[in-house]
């Protein structure tokens, strides 16, 4: 029979497996939100004084007034009816080096501790530094692969060798969403114990932010509601709610009136808004940026191309890697790109006119749907990412990003259209020679390519109206005869030797 385990290990309401406390590790750490003066990880030991406790609050977003609000608060947007955004206690977090974090941060990869194994609490202190352990609501998301993409730079961008997709759809719901969402429901579950207004969490969804809260509430048992536009997302992602036993309505119109729909009922009724206009879920989304960083041992990528949709994870990632520059992670930050459907391209619209005024598009159908987004609520946010990392927007037609898609799925990989659309900016900015053929660079695949099947099988099949599909790769059907076998074999066989 298993022995009880060491109480770091899980939260208080878990009975742990036991193969929690077989991982356990010599290192000790303690995780508290305030780290005590004694330290000691893989690497060092260190003694330093009491830090002040790290905190975090919400503040408008880029500007200056005084106003702030607690994240106990149920608040999405400042006093003036701007953006918010998360503003951590640097100081008390600059009470510890570069070398300190990087330690501690890679000392918890590949643990089980609770809840430092998941990617996004392994850096808890960057995150929601003061929510309780046993309030997290986690399914160890992140720490997702960083896959050297050599046959797609071989064969594409010709000999492009220092090329990697990271592969944030592979995860709990099939999409990067689950690192923003393990953190705005782990908060919701600490507002509810606060007694809260809270009945439940409502977003609207081109499919992917759906799944993720609609898996996050109910692992937590918390009621969650989705508004999905009718038609207009996968099967597999609609079938993921209905799964998860969410409350799903299917609305006649485009995600730009879900959203719409969504942020005029949550100001209304007591459900908590899980879209990305709540600054809480960029806290989990930059972690990814922080993780490829980790994953490249503390070396900064030239490049980072993001697909972009509501647009606040473009900001995300600039958070993230802003965050380990100031703190002495890393000395620099990469230059980010973000890439857009031709058919859904507000984004690239207003870059082209030189950052002039903002106009909202009606966007058109598009395979990369979980991106067809005509009025992005974090505009702003995008654009500040943009303008303080030296970025660029591309845009991508459905031809170039359905081939993208298949040509990267060729080399082994099993990618979704979005990030079809990262891959062709990346192919026009290397055909450009922006980005240089030893330039170290990141593609983020947003989603899991088996979301998507359906598109594939209609490129696969060549039955996309006004597209060549000139990677399609149909099945041969044959009878099942020994020698028409081996005719159509010897015939494949001439033609890949
Ligand atoms: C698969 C996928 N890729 C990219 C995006 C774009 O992310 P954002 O809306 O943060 O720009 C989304 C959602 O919008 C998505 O679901
Ligand atoms: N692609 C998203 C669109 C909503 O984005 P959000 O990040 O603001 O929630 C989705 O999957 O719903």
């Amino acid at each position: 029979m298993a022995s009880t385990p060491a109480t770091t290990f899980l939260p208080n309401h878990h009975q742990p497996p036991p193969y929690h406390h077989l991982r356990s590790s010599p290192t000790t750490i303690n995780c508290t939100s305030s780290p005590p003066s004694t330290i000691t990880t893989t690497n060092h030991r260190y003694s330093i004084p009491s830090p002040p406790p790290f905190t975090a609050k919400y503040v408008p977003f880029n500007s200056d007034t005084d106003e702030s609000y607690s994240l106990d608060e149920i608040i999405y947007r400042s006093s003036s009816g701007g953006l918010l955004d998360v503003q951590h206690d640097i100081t008390a977090l600059k009470h510890f080096d570069g070398k300190y974090w990087r330690s501690l941060f890679d000392s918890r990869v590949g643990r089980n501790a609770w809840p430092y194994g998941s990617g996004v609490w392994s850096k808890k202190e960057f995150v929601l530094p003061e929510i309780d352990n046993d309030d997290i609501v986690s399914c160890f998301e992140g720490n997702s692969n960083l896959f050297w993409a050599e046959r797609f730079g071989k064969q594409n961008l010709a000999g492009m060798n220092d090329l990697w997709v990271k592969h944030c759809g592979i995860s709990h719901t099939g999409s990067f969403k689950d690192l923003g969402m393990t953190v705005l429901v782990s908060q919701v579950n600490r507002l509810r114990k606060l007694n809260k207004p809270l009945v439940g969490v409502g977003c609207a969804s081109t499919g992917d932010t759906s799944a993720a809260l609609s898996a996050y509430c109910a692992a937590a048992g918390i009621p969650s509601i989705v508004f999905l536009p009718a038609n207009k997302i996968s099967m597999a992602q609609l079938v993921q709610p209905i799964a998860n036993g969410a409350f799903v309505l299917s609305l006649d119109t485009d995600f730009d009136g879900c959203m719409k729909l969504i942020r005029e009922i949550t100001s209304e009724l007591p459900i908590y808004l899980a879209n990305s206009l709540n600054s809480l879920r960029l806290e989990g989304q930059k972690t990814a940026a922080i993780e490829i960083l980790q994953q490249f041992d503390w070396e900064v990528p030239d490049w980072v191309i993001i697909p972009g949709g509501n647009l606040g994870n473009i900001y995300a990632f600039y958070k993230g890697f802003k965050m380990c520059e100031e703190l002495g992670l890393v000395d620099r930050i990469p230059r980010l790109v973000c890439a857009q459907a031709s058919n859904a391209n507000p984004l690239y619209l207003h870059y082209r006119s030189g950052w002039k005024n903002f106009t909202p598009v009606k966007a058109a159908t598009t395979f990369a749907s979980a991106i067809q987004i005509g009025d992005p609520v974090s505009i702003d946010r995008a654009v500040y990412a943009l303008r303080n990392s030296d970025g660029i927007v591309e845009e991508a037609t459905e031809e170039e990003l359905m081939d993208a898609m298949s040509a990267a799925d060729s080399t082994g990989m099993f990618t979704c259209p979005h990030t079809g659309v990262a891959l062709v900016a990346l192919m026009k900015l290397r055909e450009r020679g922006v980005i240089g053929k030893t330039d170290r660079t990141v593609v983020v695949s947003t989603a899991h390519g088996l979301k998507f099947t359906q598109a594939k099988i209609d490129y696969h099949s060549k039955a996309i109206e006004g597209m060549e599909s000139r990677f399609a790769n149909s099945p041969v059907e044959v009878t099942a005869e020994y020698g028409d076998v081996m005719d159509v074999l010897k015939k494949f066989l001439t033609k890949v030797s």
